[in-house]
């Protein structure tokens, strides 16, 4: 793929409800590179994922994807648009509980994801530590399983670019270390990935981390040591107090 994987210019996005959403976000995504989100709480990461993706439509400002618009699509090429190039790790998992693992792995197409063949889910929930797993329903695992079997879902079509809502955030350090383990795969193979996280050991991982304060983004680092992330963290978050969030 020669196209830039995302690029977001001016993008905003404002809740109907009030919520304060992202400003003007200016971010671009090159091939095989990996970027962390953090910020504090409600400083808008989830909605930076979303609007990246597609999941909710910009108010102002674009989206590209591959090389293509995605603020001016129609819900149909959209959907043809995540199927070919995107992979998505939900911060709550998203698994259908009447369907097993192996299933939840491969019938994304149902709600707008990519198809699946068995040999390739099957893959996936090896990589993420789930062999044995495939016949069990989520109800039956833990929050780190079910976790895992989500990352296997959006990974196993192999997507151009993976977005992931807190993708460790219910995992042990083992676990952790597999995820991002295989994140280092993807993006060595000219993949990309955009992950929200609230650990700094996690975005120490990535190449470059973006700092978003109030929906706006504060700074961009790279290179920073999990300590050096840590504190950033914490000012962010003291400026957030300070301004009364
Ligand atoms: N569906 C919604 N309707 C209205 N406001 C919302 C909605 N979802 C989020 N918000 C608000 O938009 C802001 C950004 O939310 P978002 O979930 O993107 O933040 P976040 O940085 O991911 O937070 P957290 O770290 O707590 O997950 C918050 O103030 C939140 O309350």
């Amino acid at each position: 793929m020669n196209e830039i994987p995302l690029s977001m210019s001016t993008a905003t996005y404002h809740y109907v409800s009030g919520g304060p959403g992202i400003d003007d976000i200016n971010v671009q995504c090159e091939p095989g590179s990996w970027t962390a989100v953090m910020g504090p709480s409600g400083a808008g990461k989830s909605t930076l994922l979303y609007c990246a993706s597609g999941l909710l439509p910009v108010s102002d400002g674009s989206v590209y994807i591959a090389g293509r618009d995605i603020s001016k699509m129609r819900e149909k090429q959209l959907t043809q648009m995540r199927r070919d190039h995107i992979g998505f790790v939900f911060q709550d998992y998203n698994l259908v509980e009447a369907f097993t693992c192996l299933q939840n792995v491969m019938l994304t197409y149902l709600f707008g994801g990519p198809k699946i063949l068995k040999d390739q889910a099957l893959r996936a929930l090896q990589v993420m530590g789930l062999d044995g797993f495939a016949d069990t329903y989520p109800a039956d695992m833990s929050g780190g399983q079910r976790q895992r079997v989500s990352i296997a879902r959006a990974l196993a079509a192999e997507p151009d670019i993976v977005f992931a809502d807190e993708p460790t955030g219910a995992l042990d350090t083992h676990s952790s270390q597999m995820v991002l383990d295989a994140f280092d795969r993807i993006i060595q193979e000219g993949r990309t990935v955009l992950m929200v996280t609230h650990d700094p050991n996690v975005a120490a991982r990535a190449h470059r981390t973006l700092f978003l304060v109030d929906g706006r983004v504060h700074s961009v680092c790279e290179g920073y040591s999990s300590e050096q992330l840590a504190s950033h963290l914490a000012n962010m978050t003291n400026m957030g107090q300070e301004l009364g969030q």
